[in-house]
């Protein structure tokens, strides 16, 4: 996605060797005409599987799928990070490391909102090491539904999430995919 891309380039800064700070527009404050841009985008690739759910991980994956939401009409739901008293005690849970943070979460969906019959669609805003998006697929297994793909706006192709989940068969669509950093700027693949 070109747009992306640029946008990335312009605006995106690379820090240490492997992270990317996009938080002038994706997960901080959000570009939300940019946003309308990768829902569009994701619609038209994951159009035809009859997804009737769209499933993310707090803290940014949220405004993406929220949007994604909006072009497949369907709900979507996020998996909880934490504990706490408005949450159902019947969940499907997974633990998830995160690369960012340094720390385990176990994530949690409520029973309530992943059916059998559901086809999910799961997005987020990055693709590292693959821990969050194979947290969200081992609760969509356990639920019995059927998940449809992931959805990816940043895959970091030098980590080894994108080779791990397509080894298992998952179809991942990323947006922009990164090669390398190289003197501090992005190179795609
Ligand atoms: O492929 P992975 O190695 O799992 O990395 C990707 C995950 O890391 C980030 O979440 P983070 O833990 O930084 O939490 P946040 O969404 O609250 O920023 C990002 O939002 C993805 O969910
Ligand atoms: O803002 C972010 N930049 C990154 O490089 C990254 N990797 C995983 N999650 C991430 N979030």
């Amino acid at each position: 996605m070109e747009y992306l891309k640029d946008r990335i380039r312009k605006d995106g800064r690379v820090e240490g060797k492997d992270i990317l700070k996009v938080d002038s527009f994706l997960n901080h404050q959000i570009d939300v005409a940019l946003m309308n841009a990768i829902g569009e985008e994701f619609y038209q690739r994951f159009k035809d599987h009859g997804v009737t759910k769209i499933l993310t991980i707090e803290a940014s994956g949220i405004a993406i799928a929220a949007i994604v939401a909006q072009y497949f009409k369907v709900p979507m739901v996020f998996a909880k990070k934490t504990e706490s008293r408005n949450l159902d005690a019947e969940t499907y849970e997974s633990s998830v490391y995160s690369f960012t943070k340094d720390k385990t979460y176990k994530i949690r969906v409520s029973k309530k909102y992943i059916q059998e019959t559901d086809r999910i669609l799961i997005v987020d805003d990055f693709l590292a090491n693959g821990k969050a998006a194979n947290g969200l697929i081992d609760i969509v297994e356990q639920s019995g539904a059927t998940h449809c793909g992931v959805g990816i706006v940043i895959e970091k192709g030098f980590q080894d999430g994108g080779k791990i989940l397509r080894n298992k068969g998952v179809n991942v669509q990323s947006l922009a995919i990164i090669d390398r950093f190289e003197n501090q700027k992005v190179i795609f693949a």
